[in-house]
């Protein structure tokens, strides 16, 4: 029976990647969608933009919402001080099976736990349901257009503290132009936009930067 794309990911992981290495983790999964299937995956160059934007961050929490296979979840998590948590969430239960054992064959699943579920659901729990105060950085590059209504059910739940820093996908392919419209106009937010290319190819894409003033 044919087996879907994230599976032939987890494939690739496990034949070309280094058990608890978790950058060989993320070269492999580059490697084979560079060259063999596109998928989307943050990518290896707004990979080194997240890189640089987690390094200067230093977050102890971190919230990403879409995982797909544990791509950015990895590369975030490889960066982060050592008790520090970053909360992913997944919708699709199948790509959420396939990150579980990247993370896991990164050796990095004690600094993540993975949730299942939308993030509309699940952003008004978090609280509650992992003890978190505020997140200092939100890596947003689930649906696109969930990104504005999220970022406005973060700010409702009390999850953003002034300081905290929203990295938003994809703002120009596929596009999230209502988020960007608010969040570049917003008293609230100061932002700066990363130009960029698409995952694996020469279309112009870019990461959204916010600070958010409190
Ligand atoms: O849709 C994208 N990403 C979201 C997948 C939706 C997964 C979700 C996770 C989750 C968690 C919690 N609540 C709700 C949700 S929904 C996406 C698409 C492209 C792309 C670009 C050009 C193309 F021609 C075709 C696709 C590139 C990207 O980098 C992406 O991130
Ligand atoms: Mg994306």
């Amino acid at each position: 029976t044919q087996t879907t794309r994230p599976q032939r990911i987890l494939a690739a992981v496990q034949k070309n990647a280094t058990r608890g290495d978790p950058r060989s983790v993320v070269k492999a999964i580059d490697q084979f969608c560079r060259h063999k299937e596109w998928a989307m995956n943050v990518g290896d160059e707004k990979g080194c933009i997240l890189d640089s934007v987690v390094t200067e961050v230093n977050p102890a929490t971190v919230l990403e919402l879409g995982t797909y296979c544990g791509y950015s979840t990895v590369r975030i998590a490889s960066l982060l001080p050592s008790h520090a948590k970053l909360i992913t969430l997944e919708f699709d239960p199948g790509n959420a099976a396939i990150a579980r054992q990247v993370i896991a064959w990164a050796g990095l699943a004690d600094k993540i736990q993975l949730v299942e579920g939308a993030s509309g659901d699940w952003i008004p729990k978090l609280k509650e349901k992992f003890g978190i105060e505020t997140f200092d950085l939100v890596f947003l590059d689930h649906w696109k257009d969930r990104y504005l209504p999220d970022t406005k059910l973060m700010e409702e739940c009390g999850l953003l503290r002034k300081g905290s820093i929203l990295l938003a996908d994809n703002v120009i392919c596929p596009g999230t132009p209502d988020y960007l419209e608010y969040i570049r106009n917003s008293p609230r937010y100061k932002s700066q936009y990363f130009k960029s290319h698409l995952e694996y190819t020469k279309a112009e894409d870019g990461l959204e930067k916010s600070v958010f003033l409190g």
